[in-house]
């Protein structure tokens, strides 16, 4: 099996179909909506807050919500009174399964619910899966976070309508380092090992460093694509601002950190600064003229074409050209 990380692939240009990157579209069909990227702000509380939820759905992009210190019913509640779209997300704990109680018996159904633990190939979340699937059958049902194919397999075949794939990739994960397991340093191979057994869509979630790495992304199966640091840190992030000489950072930290759990047990994530990087929309706009211009490179006008292009592998043992023949 190749082993490899964004930073050591690179895409391999077809001939341009295009005579202007206006042309290429990036939106991308994702369960029940069509969205203008095929890509998510993490559902942690120092990237996404009921404001930035409001933004992206008004705006044509998907989101989630976290699940942290948060009333998960009164956030569908308002979201649903604006006329937006409702992407929650749960865990698989008596709480969980008394707000899905709430949403049935109040007939608020999310578009969009998203299972969230760490270790996500475990009974707690089949049961979640089934769980809502009964009293919410309309919501589209993500599960994760996972990274063997063995364990997409079974998300799907307990009734998941999609995937999250990576565990500990994430800039202020901790997980390897604490646990020696996951996907850190190899997850777009991971990514590309999940796909291939996958019949349903797959998020991938965590280790993007830059904007060609949505397009990796999405060469290796992924349908969306969801990012954590290079989302925090801006104007609007809800993380506390904090000025280092003279300098603005955005706090970022990882949803199991003490920071987030409010105590120090199984501890799997860090804070770190992020520097003050201007506007989401700025960023989003950015990302979505990148990716305009990896479909131009794929020799496309449409996501889809990306996911036909030859690549190669950069250094190490599984160095060399892949071409599809
Ligand atoms: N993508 C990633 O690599 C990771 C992401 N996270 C994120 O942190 C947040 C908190 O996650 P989590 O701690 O799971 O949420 P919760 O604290 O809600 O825990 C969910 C449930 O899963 C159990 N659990 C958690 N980890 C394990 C494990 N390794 N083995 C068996 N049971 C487990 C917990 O029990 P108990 O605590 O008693 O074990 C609890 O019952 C989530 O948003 C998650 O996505 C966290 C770590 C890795
Ligand atoms: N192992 C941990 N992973 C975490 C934690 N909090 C969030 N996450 C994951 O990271 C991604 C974002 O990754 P990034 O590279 O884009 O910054 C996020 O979506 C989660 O899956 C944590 O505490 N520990």
């Amino acid at each position: 099996m190749e082993i490899f990380d964004y930073d050591q692939v690179q895409l391999l240009p077809r001939k341009c179909r295009v005579d202007s990157r206006s042309e290429c579209d990036t939106h991308v069909t994702f369960g029940p909506r069509r969205f203008r990227l095929p890509v998510v702000p993490a559902n942690m509380k120092t990237v996404i807050d009921e404001s930035i939820a409001t933004w992206l759905a008004q705006n044509g992009y998907f989101y989630v919500m976290h699940r942290f210190d948060l009333d998960t019913v009164a956030f569908v509640a308002d979201m649903q009174a604006k006329g937006c779209f409702a992407s929650i997300s749960l865990g698989v704990k008596a709480a969980d399964r008394a707000a899905v109680d709430t949403l049935a018996a109040r007939r608020l159904v999310p578009d969009y619910i998203t299972i969230d633990i760490a270790h996500g190939h475990a009974d707690s979340v089949r049961d979640m899966i089934g769980y809502i699937k009964d009293k919410l059958p309309e919501s589209f049902v993500i599960a994760g976070n996972v990274g063997t194919p063995e364990a997409v397999i079974d998300l799907e075949n307990w009734g998941a309508d999609a995937t999250k794939v990576g565990i500990g990739p994430g800039k202020v994960c901790i997980t390897k380092l604490k646990t020696g397991f996951g996907t850190g340093g190899w997850q777009l191979s991971a990514l590309k090992w999940c796909a291939r057994v996958a019949t349903k869509p797959i998020i991938a979630d965590g280790g993007i460093r830059h904007n060609g790495d949505v397009a990796k992304s999405v060469r290796f199966g992924a349908t969306m694509v969801m990012i954590g640091s290079l989302f925090a840190g801006h104007e609007e992030s809800p993380g506390a601002t904090v000025e280092v000489d003279g300098q603005r950072f955005k706090e970022y930290y990882g949803s199991a950190s003490d920071f987030n759990k409010g105590e120090y047990r199984h501890v799997e994530g860090k804070r770190i600064l992020e520097p003050v990087k201007g506007h989401l929309k700025d960023t989003l706009i950015e990302m979505e003229q990148d990716l305009q211009s990896s479909i131009s490179y794929a020799g496309g006008t449409a996501l889809a074409h990306i996911r036909k292009v030859n690549y190669v592998i950069l250094g190490g043992d599984n160095a060399g050209e892949h071409l599809l023949m």
